[in-house]
């Protein structure tokens, strides 16, 4: 094994820092650290958040080990610090190269960690040797946490080595009777109990049962691995009865970092301050919906592939058609569609949005006050698929779940919806919020609750709206010079009168938002083509002054 040359870990190094701090005692280390104990002690009182510490090994490909359980718990809304026994180059292929961290130098990182930081749950991966493993058991003696989770890595999916066999008398002796769970899979079971065939859930169990008698609280046997088993079944013992986890299993080539993501996750829910059964409930049910959610994502091209830890990545990133972000110009011609008059002409809504979007508009809203729930998402993801063919935002009326569900560019609200503030909590800072306004003092309370833009109106009378104060083309301009977003003008506006709301004179007045003018007509898309002329003329008439 290669020697450490990083200055990082270089016996100098412990020389030069500052006096380390040396109290066994995590309430003492923090008090020893404050001028003043008491306000420190009340305001760990009042913004204490959960806390896992990790001890484990550095995965470069970021599917297992420290990274695994870095993201697992900070999509979980848990804290994690790191204490990393190994460095190793591994990638989808395999683990290339383990570098192991001196002894002294776990220990260092343990005792910077909790004599200091409060952890409430230790989660175990890879402990590469039988020093390690005692040098953890001699540390966790010394400070009080809440939990300890030990995840008895021996081996990658890959295959390789991350730890032999000497390290198991260090488990059999010391760690798992400190256990409150340890989630061997079968082939770590199996060596824990001295090389036994495990290949049916009874073996399952009975191999639970064993490893229990060498003294941990619980022990979870997970079966990701257990051949010709249609679901991925995990049994759980608790030293009286036996609890089956079951999950349909997701045919995927990306299971790596499966086993390190769901210790992690049973550790943060420990945290949280769940009780067991519902720790590895929870745990199970986040690795086979992260399972599930990026079963088709491809990073890297060995046999066995990262999972999504955030459900994030295909989220934002489909290949072939990323939505690019916000722009005020995706304002200029903003068709919300409804779906009485279409179903009056005889159109479904992806059909109207199409042909709005064939005839040139630049954003979509759809606006569906009748639609059942399961029909208005089932509506939203067909527009999307074609609003993201033509690069064209689609946005939904008010209904932030519908939003989400289908997963929608963003949400208009009105001044009686959600606030834009909640909305923006549920969806996230790239998504477009907007916000109907009629007056200044809503205009820079839009802004301050982090709204996108501003619709203003009606700008003049419509029988789309009922019982809707118009403000004219005076309220609109006074809307507009308050605002510090971009505006689009919506209320009774159709070709004949676009012009003339383009032309009041300001400059965050973006465009007009359509519905009568556009989906009340036999033919969305001329309709839209007629208007966006209007518009493209006024733009460039401006841009000639
Ligand atoms: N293809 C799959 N579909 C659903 N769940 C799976 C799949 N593969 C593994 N799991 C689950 O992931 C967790 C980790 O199990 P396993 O892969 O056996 O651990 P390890 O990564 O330590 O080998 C278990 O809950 C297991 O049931
Ligand atoms: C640093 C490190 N820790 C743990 C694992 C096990 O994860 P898996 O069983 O999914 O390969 C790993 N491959 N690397």
């Amino acid at each position: 094994m290669a020697s450490f040359s990083c200055t990082l870990f270089h016996p100098l190094y412990s020389k030069i820092r500052c006096v380390s701090v040396s109290s066994s005692s995590r309430g003492l280390a923090i008090a020893a650290m404050s001028n003043n104990g008491a306000r420190y002690q009340n305001l760990e009182e009042k913004s204490k958040i959960p806390h896992v510490l990790s001890v484990a090994g550095s995965d470069s490909g970021g599917g297992a080990g420290i990274q695994a359980d870095l993201k697992t718990c900070g999509a979980r809304g848990v804290y994690c610090s790191t204490v990393i026994t190994a460095v190793t180059a591994q990638n989808t292929v395999g683990v290339q190269g383990v570098n192991l961290v001196p002894e002294e130098f776990v220990e260092e990182q343990l005792r910077s960690v909790l004599a200091d930081m409060q952890v409430d749950v230790v989660k175990t991966g890879m402990l590469p040797s039988i020093g390690v493993v005692k040098v953890l058991c001699r540390v966790l003696k010394e400070y009080k946490v809440q939990a300890l989770v030990v995840d008895p890595v021996m081996a990658s999916t890959s295959g390789d080595v991350l730890a032999n066999s000497s390290i198991l008398a260090g488990l059999w002796e010391e760690l798992l009777p400190m256990a409150d769970i340890v989630t061997p899979n079968l082939k770590e079971a199996s060596a824990l109990l001295g090389g036994v065939k495990l290949t049916t859930v009874a073996d399952m169990h009975s191999a639970a049962k064993s490893i229990h008698n060498f003294g941990p609280r619980h022990v979870l046997v997970k079966g990701g691995d257990l051949p010709a088993s249609l679901d991925a079944v995990d049994i759980l013992f608790d030293g009286i009865s036996f609890h089956e986890f079951r999950a349909s299993r997701i045919q995927t080539r990306n299971t790596h970092g499966t086993g390190c993501s769901l210790a992690s996750c049973i550790a943060a829910e420990l945290a949280k301050g769940s009780p067991m059964l519902q720790a590895v409930q929870v745990a199970k049910r986040y690795v086979e919906t992260a399972l599930n959610y990026s079963k088709d994502i491809v990073i890297g091209s060995g046999p066995q592939g990262p999972f999504d830890h955030l459900l994030n990545l295909k989220h934002n990133f489909p290949s072939s058609s990323r939505r690019r972000g916000f722009s005020p110009d995706d304002l200029l011609l903003y068709a919300v569609t409804d779906s009485g008059m279409n179903k009056r002409w005889g159109r479904s809504i992806p059909d109207a949005v199409k042909a709005a979007i064939e005839g040139g508009a630049t954003i979509i809203q759809l606006r569906e006050k009748e639609a059942d729930t399961r029909e208005f998402v089932e509506l939203a993801k067909a527009s999307l698929e074609i609003c993201r063919f033509h690069g064209v935002p689609l946005l939904i009326n008010d209904r932030v779940d519908v939003a989400l569900a289908s997963d929608a560019d963003g949400v208009h609200v009105g001044q009686s919806d959600m606030s834009p503030h909640v909305v923006r909590s549920l969806l996230g800072p790239d998504k477009i919020i907007g916000v109907s306004c009629k007056t200044p003092e809503q205009a820079v309370q839009a802004w301050s609750d982090t709204a996108d833009y501003i619709g203003s109106g009606g700008v003049f009378p419509t029988s789309t709206k009922a019982n809707n104060k118009t403000i004219g083309l005076d309220g609109l301009k006074t809307v507009c010079l308050a605002s510090k977003l971009p505006v689009v003008a919506i209320g009774g506006i159709g070709i004949a009168n676009a012009g003339s709301v383009m032309e009041i004179g300001v400059p965050n007045l973006k465009g007009v938002a359509v519905v009568s003018a556009l989906f009340d007509r036999e033919c969305v898309t001329t309709e839209t083509r007629k208007l966006r002329s209007v518009l493209t003329d006024v733009l460039s008439t401006q841009a000639s002054k």
